[in-house]
């Protein structure tokens, strides 16, 4: 099948005046600028399937947002290829921009003055979407992210999470095989969180949209990617599945036990304690050196248990460690 969007040796270097700062600074800046390169995103390189949903991860500064915003047509990179739907994004953006749906959470692109349903209505004229089409669908994602209450409201006076639906319909009402979402769930309540959720999964698996997710929250990511690609330092890092990175970065295994007898002193030889809260003790198991069964027998035969659990570390960690303890190389440096 043709890839739907295909990044090649992706660049994109920004020159930053380094004097910027301080009163003196402006001024000097404006006499003998200070230039220093930074380099965003370097030599990324990808392809995605349509009908795929892939989580864009990065820690902060990694480039994730100016990859969106060239993939977009947004930005223009500094080197590199990207075709997407056919169209290079920034050579042709105003055709292309029917053909994808963005939403940036960090900031509405609906019309902050007017009622929501004037915005859909203002999108519906600039793509061109068929009566029909547009009421079929308004209707659809009117109920699905509950936006009744709120849809004549306008959009400066909406909650966070009410804007963040407004926002998602804007982006799909014209029915994009391609959308990039920028961190779609940012400051919202676990609830409002899971609601968002469930639209994108649904509409990517009603629809078969190709879905580009960038956030920082892991549990977006685990329950709507099997694939992810990490950025750092503007170079991609990984491309895999989820559970492939959490078996090769963390084999571990968390052995938790509690015991009858909160005031017990547990030991098991060659086992590393990694928390004890009153009864409940939490040992690390490695993946490589431990057998759990066996472990779990030899602490039944010595103390009385009322409860025990074997868990993986949260991806949440792993991840982490990733970005942490560089555990990861860009392609070539490994
Ligand atoms: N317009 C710009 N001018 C100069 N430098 C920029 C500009 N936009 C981004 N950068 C720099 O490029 C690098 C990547 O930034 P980017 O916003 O793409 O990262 P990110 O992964 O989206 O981060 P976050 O998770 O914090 O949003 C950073 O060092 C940032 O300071």
């Amino acid at each position: 099948m043709k890839p739907i969007l295909r990044v090649r040796d992706l660049e994109k270097v920004f020159w930053v005046n380094k004097r910027r700062q301080g009163i003196l600074g402006s001024a000097l800046s404006l006499v003998a600028p200070q230039m220093e390169k930074v380099t965003a995103v370097s030599q990324v390189n990808f392809s995605l399937e349509p009908g795929e949903m892939v989580g864009y991860l990065g820690p902060n500064g990694a480039g994730k947002s100016t990859t969106i915003k060239i993939l977009t047509g947004l930005l223009v990179p500094s080197g590199g290829e990207v075709e997407a739907s056919g169209f290079v994004p920034w050579k042709q953006r105003q055709a292309y921009v029917a053909h994808i749906g963005a939403v940036f959470g960090q900031r509405t692109t609906l019309w902050w003055d007017l009622p929501v349903i004037d915005s859909f209505e203002l999108l519906q004229a600039m793509y061109s979407i068929p009566a029909e089409r547009f009421r079929r669908n308004l209707r659809e994602f009117t109920e699905m992210l509950e936006m009744e209450r709120f849809i004549n409201t306008p959009v400066r006076s909406l909650s966070l999470g009410q804007r963040m639906r407004a926002d998602l319909c804007a982006a799909l009402l014209h029915e994009p095989p391609l959308v990039f979402l920028d961190e779609p769930t940012i400051g919202l309540d676990v609830v409002a969180k899971e609601r968002i959720r469930q639209f994108i999964q649904k509409i990517h698996q009603e629809r078969g949209t190709t879905i580009i997710l960038t956030t920082h929250d892991l549990s977006d990511v685990e329950k709507l990617c099997s694939r992810v690609l990490i950025l750092d330092q503007g170079q991609l890092l990984y491309d895999g599945s989820l559970s492939a990175l959490s078996q090769r970065f963390d084999g571990r295994r968390l052995l938790a036990v509690t015991l009858a007898n909160p005031a017990e002193q547990i030991t098991l030889e060659g086992v590393e304690i990694v928390s004890r809260d009153g009864p409940r003790v939490t040992f690390s198991l490695d993946g490589h050196t431990h057998d759990p069964a066996a472990l779990i027998q030899t602490l039944l035969a010595r103390y009385p248990v009322t409860d025990l659990e074997v868990r993986r570390p949260e991806l949440e960690v792993t991840i982490r460690r990733i970005y942490e303890e560089k555990l990861l190389q860009p392609a070539g440096q490994a």
